[in-house]
Formats: C-alpha cells, structure tokens, sequence
C-alpha cells in the first residue's frame, strides 16, 4: 500500500498514516532498506553493476509483462508531459526491478545514469541496495529516495520517487518511478507518481471481472467516476474478488482481509436488494451505508445474470493465449477436469470441490494411500481465484516432530540452538495468499495441534523466537488416510481442530473401488509416453489388472506402468512379460484370491472375467507349455501358463518365425527368446 507523501526529503524524518491508517515511519523505512543492502552483500562504494540483458532477453521479459505495459505506457507518457523540463525521467520496472521502460530527456544526466536508467538493469534492492525503485517493491509502499539517502555513493546524485502497481489481485506487478538528477528535486513528485500508479491500477481494473457486479462508491457523489472512486467486485452471490486502492482505503481493509468479506458483510444489505436497486433503467447514485457506519455514494453495475464464470481477467487470459501457442505438452493432470475419468464417486467428490472453491471453506480429503489425495489438492488449488499464487504442501508424517514446527511457523536468526543464521520462512507465511495443503494431517504431533488451531482461527502466526505476528492469508486443504474420528477417541487428534479442518471432507475411491479402471490406465499410459511412443495394454495384461488388489493404489499402477513402457520400448502392447517380477510374483502367490475379482472392478469392467483369458486357439498339444509353476490360479492356469499359451500360439501361426510372433504379441523378439527354454523347442525357427 502506498504512503501519502508530499514533502521534501527532509519531512521522510516523521511519521505519516498509510491508507489503512497505520503509521509508517520514513526514517525506518529507509534504515531497514540500508539493513536490507548490507544483508545482500552490496558494497557502498563500489561501481553498480549497470548491464543489461541482450534484446532477446529483455524481449521476452517485455512479452512476459504485456499487460503491466500496455496499460502504463500510455499514462506514463501523460506523467512524463507533466514533469517535462524538470531533468528527470519517467521509468517502469517489473515486480523483480528490472527496468521495462523509460521516457525522457536523458540529454541533462551524466553518461553513467543515463546507462542506469535504460531498461534492461535491474534495480532491486539485491543489486542496488536501497534506492526508490527497489525499496518501493521490498516494502509495497510509495517512497521518494533523495541523494544521500541511496546505499550506493553512485546514486547519491539522483533523486527517485517510486510507487508499486498492484493488479486487480493484490499482487504487485511493477512499479512506476520518476528519477532526475538530485538538484532538481521537486516536493510534488511522490503524490504524482502515486496518482499515476492508482491510474494504471484502475486501467487493470476496468477490463477485469466482466461478469461479476461493480460498486463504486465514493463518501462525496461528485467523486463518483473520477480516479479516486472506490470500486469493488463480487459475485452475483456476493462473494469478495476485488477491490481498487481508494476502495481498500474506504472501507479500511486490505486486499487480503477483504478476502474474508461478502457484500452483505461490508454493506451491511443483502445482494438482492442491491440488485433491486440498481437492477432497473435509473443511474443515480444511492447511499449506502459501511459497515464501520460511514455512509457513501454508490452506482452499481449489474450484468445480466448467467452461470458465474472464472474472472475473465485479461492478464490471465494472455498467459493462456500464450500457453496455448506453445507447442502441446502433455497433459499435466493438475486440473479438476482431468481428474474426472468417469467414476461416478470421484466425478461427486469434484463437483462438491467445485462448489466450495474459492469460499474459504477448508477441505479435508480422506483416502487410502496413492489415491490422488495430493493431486486432487493440487488441482483444486489451480482452478481457484489463487491459482498464481503458492500451493505448499506439508507432509507432517515425513518431518521429524522436532522439526515440524519450525517448518510450519518459521524462526527468527538464532531462535533455537541449530537454527540457521539468518532465520527461514515457515511453510504457512509461504503459502500467504495461496494453499496451504497439510498431507498426513493425522500425523500433526498433538501440541502442535493447537498452535495450528490458533492460526486458522486468527490468520495470524508468530515465528519461534519473533515478537510480531505475521498475517496470514491460505486457504487450507488437509489430507490424511487415517480415520481421525478413531484418532480423537484416543486422544491423539484434537476435536476442535478435526472442526476447523473439516469444512468439507471428500473421500477418493481406492483404484480397486473405481469403474473407470481402463480410462485411468489410458490416461497415465499417455502421460509416460515419449511424443510419437505409441503403447497400449495386452487383454492378458488388462485381466491381470482386473485380479490385482492394488494396494498402493494410482500410484502403485503409475509406477508399473511406467517400467511397463520402457520395457515395450517404441511402440506395441504391454504384455505380462513387460510387467515387473514382483508383481507377478505377488499375482502368481495370490492363487485363488487373486482370481476373487473385488465388486468394483466386477462392474468397473463389464467384460472384465475373474477367468484367465481363454485361448484363442486350442493349444496343440506339443505346444503345451512345460510347466514349472505348479501353482495354478482358480481356473488351473497359472500367469506363466497363460503367457506360455499365448506365445505358442503366436509361434505356431507365424510358423515360428519370432518376429512376427513377437510383433503380433506386441513383445520384443527377446522376451520370446528369453522363454524358448520353456517353450516346445519345434517351435522356434
Ligand atoms: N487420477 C489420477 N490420474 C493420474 N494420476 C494419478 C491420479 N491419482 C493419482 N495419480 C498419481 O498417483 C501418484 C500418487 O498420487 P498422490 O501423491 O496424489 O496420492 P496420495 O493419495 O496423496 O498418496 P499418499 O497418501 O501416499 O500421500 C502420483 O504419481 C499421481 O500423479
């Protein structure tokens, strides 16, 4: 947020109240940026580092912030006419301070600053110590840098005013700076480059949330439509997504609290009435009343009522567009939509996950280990309004209870005997404004339990070893494949906790419930395939899926079949050879039990047989397998048997030529080779 500054340099001494009214103090400000350069190693005296990538680089850097460009250029030039003839120039950065572009008469600057303030350098704070650029994106706030005030000696002769630019998602996406050289200092350049700043913002804004309901409002009406209007976005349920700087000002809430809002919740109204209200030919504005009791002017604007859509956020439909233009790859599996292969207990699980994203209700996925639990908290998570944000995942059975708690909250330099020097970020500061996903929640150590609790509950968390609390803003998705109800009885899980986390509990079905056993198997098929690598599954291979119990789930049929496809090698069939020993050999122990199909599968796989797969062709009797495996399944025929009976035959109608036998079997020539001692020695050319 920005600081509403407009004195010299010399004023930064005091204290002045930021727009959500807490004060900031200007000397502190630039003190922790001087701490912050000493951190980051840069040297006070030494020259700056002032090279640029090459064209394509900062081409790509440039097509990448499309949308921060298109939208500043233009009031980037209005700001430029405004402090034309004053030696300063008008520079926008990235998020990361790397200088976009620049305007101005560079004519009054000496050779070095006018190389410093070309687009291409990078002008964090990492590589320039305090400087206003910088320093604005380190802090989010507005923030003139005069002279001295810059870390590095070789800056002292300018003078940077800088604010950050927020996107209509309360993420900082660039800044937009005025620098000159010192002497032509000027007291209204802050409130300028602020002004600006709020412009670009509300340009992002504009073409934003097409579908969704605008307010703006304002305490005076004559201020409706001018830059300083408030404007928020909601659902047409109600639902919080958006609002600009003068807006968060207003209502006194950020970004990331407002998050917690619903319309009714700020105007105290329900969506309906406003509705009503605005929903006829009338434009005047209404009053309205906040919350916090101040009344304000408001215009809505109601678009007629359709299913809510994702926010058609033009940002994000670039970075489609350009995904789209890449070159295809495969499936990632990171989308609800993909997860749904026809199983009616997971399409349910989905379309209730659907139902509650983005509405700040806590998930808890239940299913047995490999099941998708992580995939599916992943998914969910990239379908969100959070999607750009963190997802992290915290497996609490796999940290060592001593260090599960540092891992989550995060420690202050020198906070435990052991602690790195410099402190680290807790996994919950890192998922801020992102997902939390807490794997293995049933293994949380039962202390830990409750300072967990305390943070869903106040969205706040203190480091070990820190004084301040940290606000915290994630959307939290548990898993476990634990019953924590039987863990409650004993004690080991709290009741309130279990509470908070289950605001909705799905179950994933184990792969062996599942009735789209073939479609999965497809699905992962495709995904362990080289381009061009055309593989498919035997129907021997496919009934011995059918029999298997499947233990470890998707992931253990992951794992099998990626060994599968490399050993079919470019193209053919997985048959049972390709298939790991230990599989086979768990499937050849399981005898009868493996024949016993479980339910799921029996109507998963409608032509699914708990029978081996019948002969094509009568065996010949000298083709009859030698037979090492006693071990027979239900039916008498045991895996090696059905293996031997397929190649025979295969040998016998190619008359024993083993290519063709091998090709017609969708094996290599090996694995036929490998069994010849098995095999009727007549058999073989
Ligand atoms: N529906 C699915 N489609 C494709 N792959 C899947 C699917 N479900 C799971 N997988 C794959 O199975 C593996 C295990 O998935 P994941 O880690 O999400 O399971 P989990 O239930 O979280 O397991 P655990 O309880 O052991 O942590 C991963 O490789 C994942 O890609």
């Amino acid at each position: 947020m920005s600081i509403p500054f407009s004195g010299p340099p010399a004023q930064q001494q005091g204290s002045s109240p930021s727009p959500m009214g807490e004060p900031r103090d200007y000397a502190e400000v630039i003190d922790q940026a001087h701490e912050r350069s000493r951190h980051y190693g840069v040297v006070v005296h030494e020259r700056p580092d002032y090279s640029r990538p090459g064209r394509g680089e900062l081409d790509d850097v440039v097509e990448g912030n499309q949308f921060l460009f298109q939208h500043a250029a233009p009031i980037m030039e209005t700001l430029y006419e405004q402090i034309a003839n004053t030696h300063s120039m008008v520079l926008l950065t990235t998020a990361q301070g790397l200088v976009l572009h620049s305007l101005g008469d560079k004519d009054f600057l000496e050779k070095a600053h006018r190389v410093a303030l070309a687009p291409g350098v990078d002008w964090s704070e990492k590589a320039k110590g305090t400087n206003a650029i910088g320093t604005a994106l380190s802090e989010e706030t507005a923030v003139t840098v005069h002279g001295d005030q810059h870390y590095m000696r070789a800056n002292h002769a300018l003078t940077c005013s800088c604010a950050p630019i927020f996107n209509p998602h309360g993420e900082v996406v660039g800044a937009l700076d005025v620098s000159g050289d010192h002497r032509s200092y000027h007291q209204h350049t802050l409130a300028l480059v602020r002004m600006s700043a709020q412009m670009i913002e509300n340009q992002m804004f504009a073409g934003s949330f097409p579908k969704a309901v605008r307010l703006h409002f304002h305490a005076r009406p004559e201020f409706l439509g001018t830059l300083v209007e408030g404007i928020a976005v909601f659902t047409p349920e109600g639902r919080f997504l958006s609002a600009n700087r003068s807006a968060q000002f207003q209502l006194g809430l950020s970004y990331n609290a407002l998050q917690a809002y619903t319309f009714s919740s700020l105007f105290d109204l329900p969506m309906s009435t406003l509705m009503e209200l605005f929903g006829g030919a009338s434009d005047a504005p209404r009053q309205l009343h906040l919350q916090n009791g101040v009344s304000v002017w408001c215009r809505a604007d109601i678009k007629p009522q359709g299913p809510w859509a994702a926010p058609a956020f033009s940002e994000r439909a670039a970075v489609m567009a350009v995904s789209r233009a890449a070159p295809a790859r495969k499936p990632q599996l990171s989308s609800l939509q993909y997860l749904e292969t026809g199983d009616p207990q997971v399409a349910a699980v989905i379309a209730k996950l659907h139902k509650v994203m983005d509405r700040d209700i806590p998930v808890m996925i239940l299913g047995e280990t490999g099941t998708g639990k992580d995939l599916l908290a992943q998914a969910f998570h990239n379908d969100s309004a959070r999607a750009r944000q963190p997802f992290v995942a915290v497996n609490c059975a796999s940290i060592p209870e001593s260090l599960i708690e540092a891992e989550l909250f995060g420690y202050e330099e020198g906070a435990f005997t052991g602690a790195r020097k410099k402190g680290a970020v807790g996994k919950i500061a890192q998922a801020h404004g992102g997902t939390l996903f807490l794997d293995e929640i049933g293994d949380m150590p039962k202390h830990l339990q409750a300072r967990l609790l305390r943070v869903l509950q106040e969205r706040r968390i203190t480091p070990l070893g820190a004084g301040k609390e940290v606000d915290v803003d994630v959307a939290v998705v548990c898993a476990t494949h634990k019953n924590l109800k039987d863990l409650i009885a004993q004690g080991d899980f709290r009741e309130d906790l279990y509470y908070r986390l289950n605001g909705l509990v799905v179950r994933l079905p184990a792969l062996r419930e599942r009735t789209d056993f073939v479609r999965v198997a497809q699905k992962l098929l495709k995904t362990l395939c080289d381009d061009g690598q055309q593989v498919g599954i035997s129907e021997p291979v496919m009934d011995l899926f059918r029999r298997y119990h499947w233990p470890g789930n998707v992931r253990q049929l992951h794992n099998l079949l990626r060994t599968a496809v490399v050993m079919v090698g470019s193209e053919g069939e997985i048959a049972p050879e390709h298939l790991p020993d230990d599989f086979l050999e768990e499937l050849h122990g399981m005898g009868t039990a493996a024949s016993a199909v479980t339910p799921g599968f029996a109507h998963a796989l409608p032509h699914a047989s708990p029978q081996a797969p019948a002969p094509a062709c009568p065996l010949p009797a000298q083709a009859a397998p030698a037979a090492p495996d006693t071990d027979a399944s239900a039916d008498g025929q045991s895996l090696q048997d059905v293996t031997l009976l397929a190649m025979a035959q295969m040998l016998q109608l190619h008359k024993g030529n083993v290519s063709a036998a091998a090709k017609a079997l969708g094996v290599s020539r090996n694995t036929i080779y490998r069994k010849k001692n098995l095999l009727p020695p007549d058999l073989l050319n």
